[in-house]
């Protein structure tokens, strides 16, 4: 009998706390091959620590994360720590950390489109160039497990969907896991088969729908409505307090939104997968989940 493949990645409630603060708490995350999950949340809501959990750069101070055997990762950071001011071609950016083959390198260049800047500075490049270039260098190892944290940062809108498009190709042609990390709340990838929302804990999660779909993101974005785009709509049962403590659903006010609370039905993820229309008294909290009744503590 055939053994059901066992997910690239798992936490299970996992947290970590620096200097007696958690970063972020109570995190359940199981990938499987081929599957697309985008983290969004507010700065600072801990969607890097997140991923470096399940990285295993950071290890969790409570919870567990685990990682399949052998998973080869392809990560490409937020910031990278190199210094721009000494020339490095994209040709030698590409083979920098060894393990690169030129003919896998060569290959990952063509699949990101930018064979043709083989020879060209990196600080020179613009900034959807140098997305594709860090992609490349990640695809480059075929990973089974590609981590992209804000890849559509520094890119203009025709650029992001021209990404988005490219994200999708490659988890199409390598079948490898895609965990997408957003600052953006509500537009998403509309490949992404799970947007989780943090805010320190899991604050909602769901499935993104399409902008079509949506009256609100319609009006938004006019003509401009692109198929490699999805909304995403927050549905949250308890509001951050601008002092930090928290309200739930049934009117009580605690310190945390922490699982083991007791305020919290079922899951920990309280909030439910379904869409809700961006009016009334959840509009406030869905449209800018940065501000008020969502603050980042
Ligand atoms: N090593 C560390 N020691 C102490 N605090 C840290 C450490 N790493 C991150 N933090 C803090 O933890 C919080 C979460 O950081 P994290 O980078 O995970 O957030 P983020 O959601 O990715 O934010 P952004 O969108 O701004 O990149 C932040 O307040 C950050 O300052």
């Amino acid at each position: 009998m055939l053994q059901p493949e066992p997910p690239l990645i798992s936490l299970e409630r996992a947290g970590a706390i620096r200097g007696g603060r958690w970063l972020v708490r109570g995190v359940d995350l199981t990938m499987h091959k081929g599957e697309i999950v985008t983290l969004i949340g507010p700065n600072g809501s801990g969607k890097s620590t997140t991923a470096k959990i399940a990285l295993g750069i950071i290890k969790p101070d409570e919870g567990s994360a685990h990682r399949k055997a052998g998973l080869r990762v392809g990560y490409v950071p937020q910031k990278l720590s190199v210094d721009w001011t000494l020339p490095l071609t994209v040709a030698r950016f590409m083979r920098l950390t060894g393990g690169v083959s030129q003919e896998a390198a060569d290959q990952a260049l063509k699949a990101t489109g930018i064979s043709h800047l083989l020879a060209s500075e990196v600080r020179n490049l613009s900034g959807g160039e140098f997305q594709r270039a860090m992609l490349a260098r990640a695809i480059a190892r075929k990973p089974d497990l590609l981590v992209l944290d804000e890849p559509v940062q520094g890119v203009d809108y025709s650029g992001e969907i021209a990404l988005y498009n490219l994200i999708k190709q490659i988890r199409d042609d390598i079948g490898c896991g895609v965990l997408l990390i957003s600052h953006d709340l509500h537009v998403v990838m509309a490949a992404t088969d799970r947007v989780i929302c943090l805010n320190g804990h899991v604050c909602c999660q769901g499935t993104p729908v399409a902008v079509a779909s949506s009256e609100e993101y319609r009006r938004m974005f006019g003509d401009r409505v692109d198929p490699a785009l999805a909304v995403y709509e927050h549905v949250h049962d308890h509001t951050h307090l601008p002092d930090g403590t928290v309200r739930h659903a049934d009117g009580s006010i605690t310190d945390s939104c922490h699982p083991d609370d007791g305020h919290h039905h079922g899951d920990h993820h309280h909030g439910n997968h379904h869409p809700a229309p961006l009016s009334g008294a959840d509009a406030g909290d869905s449209a800018n989940p940065g501000e008020g009744a969502h603050n980042a503590r």
